[in-house]
């Protein structure tokens, strides 16, 4: 039986985060699992037990095999074939998250070759999903910017457009229902829904502070001058100077204006036009809500992206759950002959020579097996790949420099639950942000998250169900130094304390619950493969807007990272945005897209003086 399970484990078995006697014991005491959301075949189980909501358990293994099938996505149902090690790939890519998949199928789509190697048993990374009795679970939040149909700046369609997909999508009347604190103007709290209109809600923001209506315009104004240069752009590597030069020459007054705002932050834009403390309370928490940081150290170019895409192309669910955005990308990655691996769990980037010679030549995975690649294209977080996938004496002086700059933004504490139906009274919309004290907003819990993907795609749950995914920012030290009893008892406890606080809104919500798991930073560490399961790189002081984030190269040859460890940051889209400037770079580096050399080597060796400038 141990054996059976540690077979069917074998995702987390590959992480190596149980002892395999600590395995086998709590699998005879438990008959479950690992007790983490995400792990594939995992804790209902356990749930089972521990609730006795399912009678008349059958025997462990037939469960065992069901919740396999169950768990597994019909994209890794069947096996993909191994990817061949014995040639050289123009890429290999580390990780099939977003940033991953799309620099993979912008590659593919122009006849390259390529391997992606995915540790876990699925693609998507944070942007996947995963199947539980009869419930579709996004791993992280269900709120999808750049899947409008029109301008340059809806990255996902495009993304999937480039391999010959197309996903069906369901629009959300708002981008967020935000529920905030009490005061003396709003002595019942701050309620402000972001509709899709613009002007809607602009009209609803004034209402609440009429005083403020031209501030308001003047700064959400500023915003679309910054999205309307982006969505005139064609976007790609803002490494690569003949392509910088072509939109310059097509689009002078959009580049002039991106590169006006490229060293500013939200915050000094929004006090030009705002005074009221409450208000700019409100920025503030509209810029960490998706930023993890406030308004002042949020940068002006992806509030721009944020603030007024919601209202263009709208936030648009992907019909079938978010993880069918990285399902399609693979079929389209396979279907032109490049291939993705999952359990490949890559242990080394293999780099040859030493100083300024550096080049990245291939990987090594954990079984052993070595792949060549002209480029190694790291989706890992800039800390995973620098000091664990090479050796701490080839870390560049680049990344010493950026580790000085930017700091790991929190992980979550993340609670996915199926409840009955009556749990939500009519009218509720998708996604909320719940705030009670302005003071603890940036502290662990203090800011509640809530999507209920299903009052848009009501297939991913059972008839009369929906899904309440709650999560909450929160850092891996909370969680360090617990014993399994220990661990287990806080998940519950922290996670009891949360669905009460959503029950000021959604009363109810506890007793309505038929399924629930809960994930921590440990379980985003262990199923991501994320360092202290951070969700990306937040500035450690007042950045220079965009300036200091790194681009996909990195000062070792043929290494470059995508991801939301680089330019723009965090978010899909953004990440989608990172793979196509990745994408592009590699191409132009191998020759198969054209560059002006003296130009190229020029701008990339001041690119690369600022980026080493210590
Ligand atoms: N808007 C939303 O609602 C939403 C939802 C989810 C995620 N996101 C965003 O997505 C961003 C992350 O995307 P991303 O593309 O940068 O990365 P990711 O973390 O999603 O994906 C990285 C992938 O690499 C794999 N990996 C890591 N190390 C590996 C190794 N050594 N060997 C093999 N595989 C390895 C992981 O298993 C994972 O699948 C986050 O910043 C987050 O903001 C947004
Ligand atoms: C010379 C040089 C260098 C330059 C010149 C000038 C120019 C041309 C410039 C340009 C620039 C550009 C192109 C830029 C770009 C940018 C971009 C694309 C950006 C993007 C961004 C995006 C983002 C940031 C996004 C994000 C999102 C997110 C994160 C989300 C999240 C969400 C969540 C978490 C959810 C919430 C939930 C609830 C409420 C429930």
């Amino acid at each position: 039986m141990v054996q059976a399970h540690v077979t069917q484990c074998s995702a987390c078995a590959g992480r190596a985060h149980f002892e395999l006697r600590q395995h086998a014991n709590r699998f005879a005491s438990t008959s479950g699992r690992c007790r983490e959301a995400l792990c594939a075949p995992s804790r209902h189980q356990d749930r089972r037990l521990l609730h006795g909501r399912h009678r008349g358990m059958p025997a462990l293994r037939a469960v065992a095999e069901t919740l396999v099938q169950e768990a597994l996505p019909s994209a890794s149902a069947a096996a993909p074939p191994r990817a061949p090690t014995d040639f050289e790939y123009d890429a290999v890519i580390v990780g099939s998250g977003i940033g991953g998949l799309t620099t993979a199928t912008q590659m593919a789509a122009k006849g390259a070759k390529v391997v992606v190697l995915e540790k876990y048993v699925i693609p998507g990374g944070s942007a996947g999903h995963y199947h539980r009795e009869g419930y579709t679970f996004d791993v992280g939040s269900s709120m999808m910017f750049g899947m409008g149909q029109e301008g340059t700046t809806n990255l996902i369609t495009r993304a999937l457009a480039a391999v010959g997909k197309r996903l069906d999508t369901v629009p959300d009347p708002t981008q967020i229902h935000y529920h905030l604190p009490a005061s003396s103007a709003h002595p019942q709290g701050l309620d402000v829904k972001v509709w899709r209109k613009y002007n809607d809600f602009v009209d609803e923001l004034s209402e609440r502070f009429p005083h403020e209506r031209k501030g308001i315009e003047k700064f959400y104004g500023e915003c679309w001058a910054v999205f309307n240069s982006l969505n005139s752009l064609e976007l790609k590597s803002l490494e690569e100077p003949r392509y910088l030069l072509g939109e310059f020459a097509k689009h002078p007054i959009a580049c002039l204006t991106l590169a006006s705002y490229l060293p500013s932050n939200t915050g000094d834009v929004a006090r030009k036009y705002i005074k009221d403390p409450e208000l700019l309370s409100f920025i503030d928490i509209e810029c960490y809500c998706w930023s993890t940081v406030l308004a002042e150290h949020t940068p002006m170019i992806n509030a721009g992206m944020v603030f007024c895409d919601r209202h263009y192309g709208g936030i648009n669910y992907p019909r079938g759950g978010v993880g069918r955005i990285a399902e399609l990308l693979v079929e389209g990655l396979q279907e032109r002959g490049s291939y993705i691996e999952y359990k490949a769990n890559v242990k080394d980037i293999i780099v040859k020579g030493q100083g300024k010679e550096q080049k990245a030549t291939g990987v090594r995975l954990a079984d052993g097996r070595v792949f060549c690649g002209k480029a190694v294209i790291s989706n890992a977080t800039r800390w995973d790949t620098f000091e664990k996938l090479m050796a701490q004496e080839e870390m560049p002086a680049s990344e010493a420099l950026f580790r000085k700059r930017y700091k790991k933004s929190p992980s979550f504490l993340s609670i996915h639950i199926g409840v009955r139906a009556e749990a939500l009274p009519a009218g509720t919309q998708c996604h909320h942000i719940i705030v009670e004290d302005w003071a603890r907003m940036e502290e662990p819990f203090g800011t509640l998250f809530v999507s209920i993907p299903t009052l848009l795609d009501p297939s991913l749950s059972p008839d009369g169900t929906h899904i309440v995914h709650v999560f909450s920012p929160d850092w891996i030290d909370n969680w360090k130094t617990l014993s399994v009893a220990e661990y287990e008892r806080k998940k519950e406890e922290i996670a009891d304390s949360l669905v009460k606080r959503v029950e000021a809104y959604l009363p109810g919500l506890a007793e309505a619950t038929v399924f629930r798991e809960v994930g921590t930073p440990r379980t985003h560490r262990r199923f991501l493969s994320r360092d202290d399961g951070s969700y990306g790189p937040i500035p450690s002081r007042r950045p220079l807007g965009m300036l200091g984030m790194p681009f996909n190269r990195t000062s070792v040859q043929g290494l470059y990272c995508v991801g939301d460890s680089t330019f723009p940051g965090q978010g899909v889209n953004a990440v989608v945005f990172s793979g196509f400037g990745c994408a592009h770079r590699v191409l132009c580096d191998q020759g198969k897209q054209a560059v002006i050399p003296v130009l190229d080597q020029g701008y990339n060796a001041l690119l690369a003086a600022v980026r080493d400038r210590s």
